[in-house]
């Protein structure tokens, strides 16, 4: 592994130093601007290809290129790999009349920076040592098909710890945050037995690990982990690991009509997204387990406001309402709020599995399908007309 990002590492050393230099050059305004912008709007599009083709691994050889280019990739993208990681001359460059938005500029320096810090962490990570077969799963962590239940056996059931942890390495949201690595393992051993306490079949620490990895996904496959700042991301990470805390395998409905303690202490308003909350905020309180503990208080002020935001937009009798607000403000190019946005992207990771493959979504439904007859049985037989 460590051999693969050390050979990975020099590969991107030419465009890094390149955009680098260029930036300089930006800086002292003594070269062809257009020339610059059209240099920089390429690297962009080169770093989104390696990312968003999952080809990160490749640009080994030839056939690599290829690939790329039957992946719609622009041509003059393609050349300019090829002149950058193989020995083929390059082409010269067909002049375009449209003009390189500053947009472009913007992307490429956070592309970038972006693609520069992912590389770093492989260096400043302080991860246990991982069995080979978790390196393996990982390994597919940026895509949709990621299989969390085979992470969960090679993890040994540990499939949410293991996958928070990298993704925060990854992000190097812990140095950012100075998250103690003893509050971490601690926390994290504390969601995973919240999620365990019910023993749901759907509702366990695995959904909990699924969410948080299709999460990771969306953000970073639709470019929109550049438009969100370092505590943004750890919000949305952390909301999404512990969206069901304590999840009890019934619905609200369930908790409304049975008028369970849940039910009395939220006064029926989203019952379980409620208690979640509660009950991992409840965690944090313990200083051994406080991963947030050398945020100022403004940025933990923002990080719980986002947090509470998003897990109670998971409650489904908010779907409706979430999708119209989106569309409308879409459709009217309203500015869209942050937080909305991210509330909808968890919303669409906690639903997400039936569009990942026939094999992780069949695995799925079979447990929502057990958890929903184990709540049938429970309820049986007054109040069986609102299960
Ligand atoms: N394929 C599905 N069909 C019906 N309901 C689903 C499906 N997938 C998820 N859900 C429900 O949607 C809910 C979303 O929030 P939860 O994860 O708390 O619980 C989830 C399930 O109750
Ligand atoms: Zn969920």
């Amino acid at each position: 592994m460590a051999e693969l990002v050390r050979i990975r590492k020099k590969r991107l050393q030419i465009p890094i130093s390149r955009l680098r230099s260029m930036l300089k050059q930006l800086e002292e305004k003594d070269v062809d601007f257009e020339e610059i912008k059209k240099n920089l709007d390429f690297t962009a599009s080169l770093l989104e290809a390696v990312y968003l083709d999952g080809s990160r691994q490749c640009l080994e050889s030839e056939d690599d290129l290829q690939q790329l280019q039957s992946d719609g990739v622009p041509s003059e993208v393609t050349d300019w790999l090829a002149s950058t990681f193989t020995q083929r001359v390059r082409r010269p460059v067909r002049r375009s009349d449209e003009k390189p938005k500053f947009r472009s500029i913007v992307h490429a320096v956070q592309a970038g920076i972006f693609v520069e810090r992912m590389f770093k962490r492989a260096y400043t990570a302080a991860m246990p040592d991982q069995p080979a077969e978790v390196v393996k799963c990982l390994r597919d962590v940026d895509r949709w098909s990621f299989d969390v239940f085979a992470l969960n056996a090679a993890s040994s059931d540990h499939a949410l710890q293991t996958l928070f942890f990298e993704l925060i390495t990854r992000y190097e949201l812990n140095s950012r945050f100075k998250i103690p690595i003893s509050c971490l393992t601690e926390f994290l051993s504390a969601v995973e037995r919240g999620y365990c306490k019910h023993n749901n079949p759907y509702h366990s620490h695995v959904h909990a690990a699924d969410v948080t990895q299709t999460l990771h996904c969306l953000l970073l496959r639709s470019g929109l982990v550049h438009w969100l700042t370092e505590l943004e991301v750890m919000a949305a990470l952390f909301a999404a690991a512990i969206h069901d805390y304590e999840h009890t395998g019934t619905t609200n409905n369930f908790h409304i009509h049975t008028k369970s303690e849940f039910a009395l202490i939220y006064n029926d308003r989203s019952v379980q997204e409620s208690h979640h909350l509660s009950a991992a905020f409840r965690l944090l309180q313990n200083d051994q387990m406080n991963i947030f503990i050398n945020l100022t208080r403004e940025e933990w002020m923002e990080l719980r406001s986002l947090v509470i935001e998003m897990v109670l937009s998971t409650d489904m009798s908010s779907h409706l309402l979430q999708v119209k607000a989106m569309k409308s403000c879409l459709q009217q190019q309203e500015r869209i709020d942050k937080s909305k946005a991210l509330s909808l992207l968890l919303h669409t990771a906690d639903i997400s599995h039936p569009s990942k493959p026939w094999v992780l979504h069949s695995r799925w439904t079979k447990a929502l399908m057990e958890e929903f007859f184990r709540q049938r049985g429970r309820a049986w037989p007054t109040l069986l007309s609102f299960v």
